[in-house]
């Protein structure tokens, strides 16, 4: 049912005429937040009441990263510290781009619910985004808006998003992740330390790309050049995320004149679009080879394969959903494994649960199927636990295409949210014992947490991260694999933290010991 909202006394100019005549609105012409439902209207306060630093001309805040008490590596901490300061709603400005950060959940919600079926998003990373439209590239998936989101997002998700289809790669997976372990065993030191487990990680997820995208092992975890060239690539990438974290606050000088940042990135881009580059064409050779002389058959080349057959995507489009799968992947599956392999060194009883887990369902020498793999919610609720304790990105956004009321605010049309719920999750408010790595909150029972919405680690609605399947299953079967071989163990004080390179990565090296 339709309820409608009294307006009589509001004073919004935005809204012009219809207020001052009282006209009563219904639920559809604008958002409103639940805890705002039945509430006089004449509460709602202007836009430009929503609190924040004060923003310099040209700087905007971005003076607070550069020469104030922040530092952009640490931004995931700087938002806490804005949302004590100024509340659950509060703006800033990069350098001339006004954004308002949402904390509380109902506003969130408001937001991605009434983001419809195309939700509009500011782009992710506009230092790449602007690199890559100068060399003429596909500005890529997370950067497209409208009809042309939408064609790209229909083709790409038939195929990224089908269970079958991913579970095609299932035995790839884990016969990566049974070399990997291999690996780690022959890597350890002399006390049983693992140590540089990142770049070993960063190997492991290229393995996994070469095989969704090129059919191939890139020889990464083997030593030697190939070795080398993989670790060329994860430098590259990181240090993508790391300029473009950078560009954030810087001023918008870089779009016209090479700053020295602007200059890393676009090195750093050059390096991993030729590395990319040069599989990807290899590959696209081989399948119109193969199709010519008529020996591709089904199974071959699946994704490839798919992404050529699709009219909507041109040769642009796939080699950017190439580097996509590299390069999101590289700077969020990796991350994501260390953190679960930390907390299950600190949390040993919930290791010693996980252990039995695997030992009773994944044959040592046998494959893990997709019959296994449905077995092991245990493992499954470790990783979903360790998205919340250790979340990869500090928002979600969206440029909302309705005026709405968020905290109460009136928020126009056009403008970009940052949804910061994720800064929350190690909250008393939405979990009992926040700082406990306890899976079972995940599972059915007594633990379970009902608020459900307030852990989305791959974003929401339509836009929800179209990787997502390849990333939780490379992940199940690595933290399988590796917990059929490692105990592992840290010091109980052993704290780690992040850094914020666009996304959010460990802040220094984890070493695991086996015992
Ligand atoms: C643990 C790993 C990952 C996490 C936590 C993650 C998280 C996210 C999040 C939060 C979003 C934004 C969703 C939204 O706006 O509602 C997103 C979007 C996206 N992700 Fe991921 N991601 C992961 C891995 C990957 C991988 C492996 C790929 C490779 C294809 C990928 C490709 C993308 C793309 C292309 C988008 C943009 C989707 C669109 O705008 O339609 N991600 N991801």
């Amino acid at each position: 049912m339709l309820s409608t909202y009294r307006f009589d006394c509001i004073s919004i100019s935005h809204f012009g005429k219809l207020i001052r005549q009282g006209r009563r609105f219904r639920s559809t012409d604008i958002a409103v937040t639940g805890n705002l439902v039945n509430k006089e209207y004449n509460e709602v306060k202007p836009f430009s009441q929503i609190p924040g630093p004060p923003s310099l001309p040209i700087l905007g805040t971005s003076y607070l990263y550069r020469f104030g008490k922040y530092q952009i590596t640490k931004y995931h901490e700087a938002l806490k510290d804005l949302h004590r300061k100024y509340g659950p709603v509060f703006r800033q400005n990069w350098a001339g781009q006004e954004v308002i950060h949402v904390f509380d959940l109902e506003d969130v919600k408001t937001v991605l619910h009434g983001a419809g079926k195309t939700p509009v998003v500011p782009p992710i990373q506009e230092g790449s985004r602007i690199y890559r439209l100068k060399k003429n590239h596909s500005v890529g998936l997370g950067n497209l808006n409208g009809d042309e989101w939408y064609e790209m997002r229909s083709a790409v998700q038939q195929i990224m998003l089908k269970p079958k289809e991913v579970q095609h790669y299932l035995p790839k997976a884990d016969g990566i992740s049974k070399h990997f372990v291999e690996r780690m065993l022959k890597q350890r030191t002399a006390e049983g330390h693992m140590n540089d487990f990142h770049n070993l990680t960063s190997k492991w997820f290229l393995e996994n790309a070469g095989e969704i995208l090129f059919e191939r092992r890139l020889g990464c975890l083997d030593g030697g050049i190939t070795e080398e060239e993989g670790q060329k690539w994860i430098n590259s990438n990181r240090e993508i995320f790391y300029y473009n974290a950078i560009l954030k606050i810087a001023t918008p000088l870089y779009k016209y004149i090479p700053t020295q940042p602007w200059k890393k990135l676009v090195a750093a881009e050059d390096y991993f679009h030729k590395a990319a580059g040069k599989y990807i064409k290899e590959t696209i050779k081989t399948i119109q080879e193969l199709t010519e002389s008529k020996q591709m058959t089904e199974n071959k080349y699946n994704l490839m394969a798919y992404f050529l057959s699709r009219r909507e995507l041109d040769e642009k489009d796939i080699s950017f959903m190439c580097h996509s799968l590299i390069s999101d992947g590289l700077s969020t599956v990796p991350s994501s494994l260390q953190y679960n392999m930390h907390l299950l060194a600190k949390n040993p009883k919930v290791q010693q649960k996980l252990y039995e887990e695997v030992s009773k369902n994944v044959p040592e020498n046998g494959n893990i199927t997709i019959d296994v793999l449905n077995k092991l919610s245990f493992v499954k609720a470790a990783v979903k636990e360790t998205f919340r304790m250790y979340p990869l990105g500090t928002e979600v956004s969206r440029v909302i295409q309705k005026d709405t009321v968020l905290g109460g605010y009136h928020v126009p049309a056009g403008t970009v949210i940052d949804l910061n719920h994720s800064s929350q999750l190690r909250s008393e408010k939405y979990f009992p014992n926040p700082n406990e790595f306890k899976p079972e909150r995940w599972m059915r029972g007594d633990d379970a947490t009902t608020n459900a919405f307030i852990l989305t680690p791959f974003g929401h609605g339509t836009r929800m991260c179209v990787g997502r399947r390849f990333a939780l299953q490379t992940l199940h079967v690595g933290v399988a694999r590796i917990l059929q071989k490692f105990e592992l163990v840290c010091n109980p004080e052993d704290e780690l933290g992040q850094e914020f390179n666009t996304l959010l990565f460990p802040d220094r090296p984890l070493t695991v010991k086996k015992v």
